[in-house]
């Protein structure tokens, strides 16, 4: 692996909703959000193409952040801001190809061991999950909880930092808490009975993220 690092990104990127539509992706630019993350899971490269293209457009259109998680080569293809993947994804992915392309990287992190994994990549910034219990994607380890996720937001000092899974609106000042750069959510706004109120709620906790 090499030594370089990635492009940095702000220290705290604000809410971060992670979403698998291009509508999702307009209406929450629209609303304000300026860190995003289109997340489409399983389809063949050709079958998401037209609809990461459409997002990364959004993206530039509203000067915001948006992160394509898995697909690295269509995101490298269409230039966008960058790119999210996993502790696997990182096995067969090409991160000199995505950094020399100019685009930032998030890794997922489930335990020390992983973050260490993740570090020597030199990410632009380190998730932390699952922070609470989660019905949105099936996790391999246990929640991580509050106490874990703080130790291991010291551990990681000035480093960009994205606590996701279970965070509810009710549950944010306590992620907050930890010294968390940044917010990351599904279901506390795509299941939300009224997703613009909540997402309103969410950025006011939250911010949208530093310039
Ligand atoms: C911000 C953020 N954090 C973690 C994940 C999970 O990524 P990964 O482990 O690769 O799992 P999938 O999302 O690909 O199922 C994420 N997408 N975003
Ligand atoms: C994609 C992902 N990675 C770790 S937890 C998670 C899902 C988070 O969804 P929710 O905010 O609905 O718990
Ligand atoms: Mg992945």
């Amino acid at each position: 692996m090499s030594e370089s690092a990635f492009p940095n990104v702000p220290k705290r990127l604000g809410l971060y909703p992670v979403v698998n539509n291009v509508e999702w992706i307009a209406r929450l630019l629209d609303a304000g959000v300026r860190t995003i993350q289109l997340r489409i899971k399983d389809k063949a490269e050709g079958d998401v193409e037209a609809d990461i293209i459409a997002a990364i457009k959004l993206g530039e259109r509203y000067n915001a952040r948006l992160f394509i998680n898995d697909y690295w080569r269509l995101a490298i293809k269409h230039h966008a801001y960058g790119v999210h993947l996993g502790q696997e994804d990182m096995d067969v992915a090409n991160l000199d190809a995505i950094r020399d392309a100019g685009l930032r990287l998030g890794l997922s992190t489930h335990d020390n061991m992983e973050m260490d994994r993740a570090l020597v990549a030199h990410p632009s910034y380190i998730a932390l999950g699952h922070v609470f219990p989660t019905n949105t994607k099936q996790m391999a380890s246990a929640p991580q909880g509050l106490a874990q996720l703080a130790a291991h937001i010291k551990t990681l000092g000035d480093y960009p930092t994205v606590a996701i899974g279970g965070i509810s609106l009710e549950r944010v000042p306590a992620v907050l808490a930890t010294g968390v750069g940044s917010v990351a959510v599904v279901s506390a706004i795509t299941q939300a009975a009224d997703w613009r109120a909540a997402t309103g709620q969410l950025l006011e906790l939250v911010g949208a993220g530093d310039e």
